[in-house]
């Protein structure tokens, strides 16, 4: 089926091959009822919900807020530095990468930078090198207020800020975490810093929405309103239970179906290569939500054509276990058109008055018919263009997907119990107290491995 709407459009008509309308139909009912359960106050996974309808219940007091810091942020700083990981920057990166110019020598514009998403300790000096005789302001963001790639950043950013700006650091410093619980929380209310909510019943892979994405893109001079616009008309467009009248859910159920059948991996693929980081807030997304119970499909990403020439002869004719859900943007805001040569030196002017973003979408038409005829399914996701609207509308079909899919395959699509075993052993081999006897353990398996 396909839905043309202009803002947003999927197309599946490249899955009859694999997938049939009866197979389709026999999900309709568990559809439903999931979605009833998604939208019900008293579901199970209530606490867990928050994001379904955020962009309609805009809290207009907060955005106002958000906007007014960001405002100052963008008078008095050249920089804001980002601290967070996964959930708490993966949606501001993308949102920022896919709309801020390739090249930009702009001066007057606040830079949004990102640390502890990364435990590089040549990373974080040469970030404080990078912003040493620019004004800073940071914001740190973390729900749990525990975790240790941005609880370290945090801990060297905050002494060279009290370095640098002494007191005034409480005005500069911003934290974004759990209402009430943390440590980050406790510093907010002990020592006065300001503070966004990130709102309980909403994890940290669906937060884009709250000020864990919403108050850095404002900082970075993104239209907020019109993100959470998008958004809201997703929001409606996607209320429908039935999934032929709701594109999320057949994306979901296409999925789900395609992986019964031995498609275990997704690959996302754009020919923009702006939406790379969008592809990473989607691989978060969809990892975290449905990789557990030995579950799940494997979500991979790749920007075209560049990866056509890396591992593109694998698409087209390795291990059959990929689909491919394409992200195309019909229209360009920016292109550049070929000019006829009088000396036709590299004989292309059989390309005159075409521009790139007309070769570019031939390019994606013409992987396309190649990689189905190579026994890949296809789906293609359609947005008209790359502004702050339609990737509001994108973040959000996407989030409503992921959770029907997860549940469809019988998973809990709010926890990730299995970032925990990491969790566990990096703080016991790194002596956290309460930790001992499974550093002990730990020691001896890896002196029997690295000895
Ligand atoms: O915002 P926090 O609590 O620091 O968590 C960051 C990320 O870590 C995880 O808990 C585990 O990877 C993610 O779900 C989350 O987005």
């Amino acid at each position: 089926m396909t839905v043309t709407k202009q803002a947003f459009s999927l197309n599946f008509s490249l899955l009859s091959k694999f997938i049939n309308e009866e197979e389709k139909n026999k999900y309709t009912n568990i559809i439903s009822m999931i979605h009833q359960e998604m939208h019900s106050p008293t579901s199970k996974d209530c606490d867990a919900l928050g994001w379904v309808d955020l962009a309609i219940k805009q809290d207009q007091k907060e955005i106002e807020q958000m906007l007014s810091v960001a405002n100052e942020i963008r008078t008095k700083s050249a920089v804001l530095i980002v601290i967070g990981i996964g959930g708490s920057y993966l949606g501001a990166k993308a949102v920022q990468d896919a709309l801020t110019p390739y090249f930009s020598k702009k001066s007057g514009e606040t830079e949004v930078i990102y640390a502890g998403q990364n435990m590089s300790g040549a990373y974080i000096n040469q970030l404080l090198q990078y912003v040493e005789d620019r004004e800073v302001y940071v914001n740190v963001i973390s729900k749990s207020g525990t975790t240790l790639e941005p609880a370290i950043s945090f801990r060297v950013i905050k002494s060279y800020m009290e370095k640098r700006y002494g007191d005034e650091i409480k005005n500069r410093i911003i934290l974004t975490t759990d209402p009430k619980n943390g440590l980050l929380r406790k510093l907010a209310q002990e020592e006065g810093y300001r503070s966004f909510e990130v709102p309980a019943e909403v994890g940290g892979r669906f937060s884009v929405l709250t000020p864990v994405g919403l108050f850095p893109l404002a900082a970075g001079g993104i239209d907020i309103q019109a993100l959470l616009d998008g958004a809201k008309q997703a929001t409606n467009d996607l209320m429908f239970s039935n999934y032929k009248e709701n594109e999320a859910y057949e994306y979901a159920l296409s999925r789900y179906l395609l992986e019964k059948k031995g498609y275990i991996i997704e690959i996302m693929a754009s020919f923009e290569p702006s939406l790379r980081n969008v592809f990473e807030w989607w691989k978060q997304l969809f990892g975290e939500s449905e990789g557990k119970d030995e579950k799940g499909i494997f979500p991979v990403s790749v920007t075209y054509t560049t990866d056509l020439h890396s591992i593109g002869q694998y698409i087209q004719a390795g291990k059959r276990q990929i689909f491919e859900t394409i992200l195309h943007v019909r229209n360009q805001q920016e292109d550049c058109t070929i000019q006829l040569m009088e000396n036709n030196f590299d004989q292309l002017n059989f390309l005159e008055d075409k521009t790139f973003h007309d070769i570019n979408t031939i390019a994606k038409n013409s992987s396309i018919l190649a990689h189905y005829d190579g026994g890949v399914p296809v789906i293609q996701v359609e947005i008209d263009k790359l502004d702050e609207y339609h990737l509001g509308y994108l973040l959000y079909f996407f989030e409503k997907a992921c959770a029907m899919s997860a549940y469809l395959s019988g998973v809990n699509p709010f926890d990730q119990p299995g970032v925990e075993s990491y969790k566990n052993n990096i703080f016991a081999l790194l002596n956290k107290p309460g930790y001992e006897s499974l550093k002990e353990e730990l020691e001896e398996r890896l002196t029997e491995i690295f000895d």
